[in-house]
């Protein structure tokens, strides 16, 4: 169901535990990174032999795989040149130092980087990329600039590995610094690491291959990393219904909002509850309102109090009230307004004795942003869902969306540590943080999920799923999956985009049936 995937100071733990802890020598787990590059480049190249390689060795580990490639690609009759960044008795006494060793006694050509001519490099057929892997930190120093920039020159007609994380690329974030080689294939070790996973790394990883080098089992299990991909098998949570089943025992969801010129977003947080798979939908709008809520769809429901304002405001929790033994989950927020009523009911939502599980989206957020020690009213933190798209977010943070999409990762800590609740930060790359668990991160990003609507039926479908009896996390994991998984169909469907927000919602259970007939 999840992927590791450890940041590069968590990967360097589980390969000092392995060395110290295990006693397995750097030089053997080195010896497998090279073995695991060498697949990679014999599955491209049947034939290796008389192929041309360059293999550009930086000053740390991640240049010592590159020593260790060169010698099994002589031994297949590449011609090869290593391009090493310093010299070379500095490597002395390193593992990278001992591999490198190996290959002099090959007498395979070894030139001093920074005494080389770039200008005189020979167009090769492959180019192999270990200038920096996870000891990588900050902005990239100048000459290394000057030595990307030349593998993605040749690299423009030639094939090209990089060994672990692409050069330049920070492994946790993912953002070039301020640029990075651009891989063919990237061949990571032993797991992915997190950076590489993540939405800007995608011009430069290539094709991403995990090659196992023998750290222990035991090691990563016992030191679980902090951040795991959402993978296919989250599916495995759904279980086909019974044919008995009755509508009643398949959850009701109540979905609060609706306001002037904002009918749709109720509308379509109702219409992703009852594709995935909800019994009964009731919508609490104004009462001016519920015609257009309602829409073409008998099948939703609406509550609501005989008034004329246009609003919500606290007297409609009266009659949510009087009917909230019905619902097994709440939406709170779908095109709700920001009117002062809407915060009134909001505060009164709060204060009731007992509430069901809720997610909090859309003009909900705005008030918890916009006043915190809302946060405070909240009784069952661990049965609430917050789900701020990076523009919500960045209200909790007093800055830009950009800087949340920066570093989406530790906002999404920074938010559940906060103020402990649930929280699923939406965007490319969907996060699902739970207080004191790891962070589940989406492997889809999407352009066909970036529009007006698309949050509306996400908050649906969780809605559903929490009425159904899912906890909160899998809920969240299994919501945001199916929706970019369908997210990802339509994108088959709809390349130049064009579809509409209730298209995710009316593929949603044909995407599934698809899918996981596929699987099965
Ligand atoms: N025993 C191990 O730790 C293993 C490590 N392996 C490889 O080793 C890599 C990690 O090795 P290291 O920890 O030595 O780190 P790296 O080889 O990734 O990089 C460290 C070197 O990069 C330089 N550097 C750091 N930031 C820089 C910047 N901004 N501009 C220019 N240079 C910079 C440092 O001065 C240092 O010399 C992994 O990515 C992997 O490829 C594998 O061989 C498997 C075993
Ligand atoms: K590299």
């Amino acid at each position: 169901m999840f992927q590791p995937l450890p940041t590069p100071k968590e990967m360097a733990m589980w390969d000092k535990m392995a060395i110290e802890d295990f006693n397995i020598l750097p030089e053997i787990l080195m010896e497998n990174a090279s073995q695991e590059a060498l697949y990679i480049l014999r599955e491209q190249f049947p034939s290796l032999k008389g192929k041309t390689a360059l293999i550009f060795a930086g000053s740390g580990n991640n240049g010592g795989d590159g020593f260790a490639l060169a010698r099994h690609l002589v031994n297949h009759e590449v011609k090869v040149m290593i391009l090493h960044s310093k010299r070379q008795k500095e490597y002395r006494g390193t593992t990278a130092g001992y591999h490198l060793k190996l290959a002099k006694k090959m007498d395979i050509p070894l030139m001093h980087l920074p005494e080389y001519n770039m200008d005189f490099l020979p167009q090769v057929d492959i180019v192999v990329d270990g200038l920096l892997g996870t000891g990588f930190k900050g902005h990239l120093r100048s000459e290394y600039e000057k030595w990307i920039k030349k593998i993605n020159k040749i690299g423009e007609k030639a094939f090209v590995l990089s060994l672990d994380i692409p050069s330049g690329l920070n492994g946790e974030t993912g953002n070039p610094s301020p640029l990075a080689v651009k891989a063919d294939v990237t061949i990571t070790f032993e797991e992915a690491k997190l950076g590489l996973f993540l939405p800007p790394a995608k011009p430069y990883v290539g094709t991403l291959k995990i090659g196992k080098i023998g750290i222990p089992k035991k090691i990563k299990i016992e030191n679980p990393c902090t951040h795991y991909a959402l993978t296919h098998k989250i599916l495995n949570l759904l279980s086909l219904p019974p044919s008995t089943l009755h509508k009643g025992k398949a959850g009701h969801v109540l979905i609060i909002g609706g306001s002037p010129g904002l009918c749709g977003a109720p509308q379509l947080a109702a219409l992703g509850a009852l594709r995935s798979g909800a019994g009964l939908v009731t919508v609490a709008c104004p009462q001016s309102l519920k015609t257009e809520v309602k829409g073409c769809f008998p099948e939703i429901m609406t509550l609501f109090v005989n008034n004329s304002d246009s609003y919500l405001g606290p007297e409609t929790l009266e009659i949510i009230k009087e009917n909230l033994f019905k619902f097994k989950a709440v939406v709170f927020g779908p095109g709700l307004g920001r009117n002062k009523s809407c915060l009134e009911l909001l505060k009164s939502y709060l204060c009731l004795e007992n509430y069901p599980l809720t997610v909090f989206d859309a003009d909900s957020l705005y008030f918890f942003a916009s006043y915190p020690e809302l946060f405070d009213m909240i009784k069952n933190k661990n049965e609430v869902i917050f789900t701020p798209h990076p523009g919500e977010m960045a209200r909790f943070f007093g800055n830009k969306a950009e800087d949340i999409n920066q570093q989406r990762a530790k906002y999404a800590y920074e938010f559940v540590n906060k103020y402990k609740v649930n929280l699923i930060l939406k965007g490319a790359a969907t996060i699902v943080a739970v207080p004191g668990k790891p962070l589940y991160i989406s492997p889809f990003a999407t352009p066909n999920l970036a529009l007006g609507g698309s949050g509306d039926i996400l908050a649906g479908i969780l809605g559903s799923l929490l009425a159904q009896g899912y906890s909160p996390l899998n809920a969240a994991c299994l919501g945001v999956y199916m929706h970019g998984l369908t997210g990802q169909y339509l994108g088959e469907k709809y390349p130049y985009r064009g579809n509409l927000a209730q298209d995710i919602a009316n593929s949603l259970p044909l995407v599934l049936a698809k899918v996981i007939k596929q699987s099965n």
